[in-house]
């Protein structure tokens, strides 16, 4: 869908249509209706087990949706359902447990180098010559990313936090409009965590969309302003922080008595 006035195209950046994924013999998101507009800072919130990793593997097209008849497609991304990974990583820049263990079996390359391979894997090329734009766009995303100083660096000799953020620079390469962050502060000690989230905050605020995908409340950076709690594999509750971050949901969502508490646009969660 184009705007008339703009040309420019509208569709939302994620639409997820009634979409059921088997893992094994059981539906772990059970008809998922889901749809985020462009610049919608969102969290997805659930427990362990909720389909949290699978939502983010069948957007990432690493998981499919059982099949059925006729449209609409059970996943559209900026309205299109069909898309080769290299082009849907140009658009929504996919930061994921699974990118990090990958980025871990490249320990022997150098950072700069490590941010340029990923113009080499979008393109599907054998030619690996970087130009000087691929150089200047790669230093651009190390910049936003918050890793300018870890160039240079061998990526074996960076800590869990500093290694995330050359994995959001290789996501920022392709200037996506938006990031789908999966655990992004998995491994990260509290002042790690802090400074990697006041990062995200700096790219919301520089117009990229966050999909952050979390069983921490805490995650939760002052920008995101809507939260979609899933409980097995369904959607419990949808809106505005201040609506979904409250005890019942969350007590309901995670199956125990939760105390929710917030201060200065952050919320904290704890069993009462
Ligand atoms: N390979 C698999 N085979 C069978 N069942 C699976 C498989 N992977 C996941 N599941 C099941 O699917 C459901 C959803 O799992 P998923 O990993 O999406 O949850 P999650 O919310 O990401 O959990 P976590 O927070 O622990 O990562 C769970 O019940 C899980 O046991």
């Amino acid at each position: 869908m184009s705007d008339p006035a703009t040309g420019i195209e509208r569709a939302p950046l994620l639409e997820i249509d009634d979409a059921t994924v088997l893992r094994g013999d059981h539906a772990a998101l059970d008809r998922l209706t889901l749809r985020i507009d462009r610049g919608e800072h969102t969290a997805i919130l659930g427990r362990n087990g909720s389909g949290k990793s699978t939502l983010v593997r069948l957007i990432a097209r690493e998981l499919h949706a059982l099949a059925r008849s006729g449209p609409p497609a059970p996943v559209r991304v900026l309205g299109h359902d069909r898309w080769n990974i290299a082009e849907l990583r140009g658009q929504l820049g996919i930061v994921s447990p699974t990118l990090q263990q990958q980025l871990g079996n490249e320990a022997g390359n150098e950072v700069l180098t490590s941010v340029e391979s990923a113009f080499f894997a979008a393109h599907d090329t054998w030619d690996r010559t970087v130009s000087p734009t691929m150089r200047r766009r790669a230093l651009e995303a190390l910049e936003r990313a918050g890793a300018s100083s870890l160039t240079g660096r061998p990526l074996a000799s960076l800590s869990t936090g500093e290694a995330r953020r050359v994995l959001i620079a290789r996501a920022l390469v392709h200037r996506p409009q938006a990031l789908l962050l999966d655990e992004p502060c998995a491994g990260l000690d509290m002042t790690a965590q802090r400074a990697f989230l006041e990062q995200l905050r700096e790219l919301a605020r520089g117009g990229t969309t966050l999909l952050m995908v979390t069983h921490h409340v805490e995650e939760i950076v002052p920008e995101i302003g809507r939260v979609v709690l899933l409980h097995r594999g369904r959607v419990l509750a949808d809106g505005p922080c201040d609506r979904v971050l409250r005890d019942e949901p969350l007590s309901a969502a995670f199956e125990a008595a939760v105390s929710v508490g917030q201060r200065g646009g952050w919320y904290s969660a704890a069993l009462a």
